[in-house]
């Protein structure tokens, strides 16, 4: 069997000394797809933060690719191919939708298509025809889809996208998951932290879900979303 992509084991990180989370296990194959879910506050945001460096893991190892990140500061992680989405977009207000694009555009990896500012643009037509506009003079969105298009610019080979359909319109959430779905099918290895478990197993293989900082479930997708019982249990819906 070949090694993951990405490999987490016994992750513990937390805040000022408390604790949140307590050995967390993940394992995300290349060119695979890992649903994390779990009820508010259960550590999937602070896991993604321990992957990204934005938080100092207090125990446990992350192995991307072969190499620890456990430890780099996160320009270096991204430099290393992961990508974030991150929960709330935190766009740009104050760079035109073009600038934020540019921001953190990062040089091609080897073996795989650059990302441009065309290419971009052409995932997400409406970015072209927003290009001049501010960060913050665009709608929910087209945020969401400039938050991805950004991500995209680092090139990454992982990109983990946290809550990347929250309280959009049917439509253009329909349209970001058309447009994670087409991703897959390039071949990105994806992360997505996501509520809407019909939509995720379209896309992931393999579902992660946690609880109060620990995985409690980990198992494929389709068979995740085919039993309400189990989803009930986990996710109180
Ligand atoms: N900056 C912070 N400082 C202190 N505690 C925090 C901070 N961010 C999150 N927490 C706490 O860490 C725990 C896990 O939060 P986290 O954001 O990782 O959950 P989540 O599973 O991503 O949920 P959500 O869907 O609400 O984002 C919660 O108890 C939360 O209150």
């Amino acid at each position: 069997m070949t090694a993951p992509l990405l490999s987490i084991r016994a992750l513990e990180a937390g805040y000022g000394g408390a604790p949140v989370l307590f050995g967390v296990d993940l394992d995300v194959p290349a060119g695979g797809a890992l649903a994390l879910m779990g009820r508010n506050g259960m550590g999937k945001t602070t896991t993604v933060r321990a992957i990204m460096g934005l938080l100092p893991a207090s125990g446990g190892r992350i192995v991307f690719d072969g190499e620890e990140l456990t430890g780099l500061p996160p320009h270096r992680i991204a430099r290393r191919g992961i990508g974030l989405v991150p929960e709330g977009r935190l766009i740009f207000p104050t760079l035109t939708v073009e600038e934020n694009l540019v921001a953190t555009s990062a040089p091609p990896r080897a073996g795989r298509p650059a990302w441009t500012l065309e290419r971009v643009y052409g995932l997400f037509p409406r970015l072209a025809e927003r290009r001049g506009h501010y960060g913050n003079r665009i709608s929910g969105g087209e945020q969401q889809m400039l938050a991805i298009g950004r991500a995209l610019m680092t090139n990454p080979r992982l990109l983990i996208l946290d809550e990347a359909t929250e309280g959009l319109a049917p439509l253009i959430r329909a349209e970001i998951w058309s447009v994670i779905s087409a991703l897959k099918g390039e071949g990105l290895s994806l992360i997505v932290i996501d509520k809407h478990v019909s939509a995720l197993a379209g896309v992931c293989e393999a579902v992660a879900v946690m609880e109060k900082g620990r995985v409690v479930h980990a198992g494929p997708a389709a068979d995740f979303a085919a039993d309400k019982e189990m989803a009930a249990r986990y996710l109180g819906v």
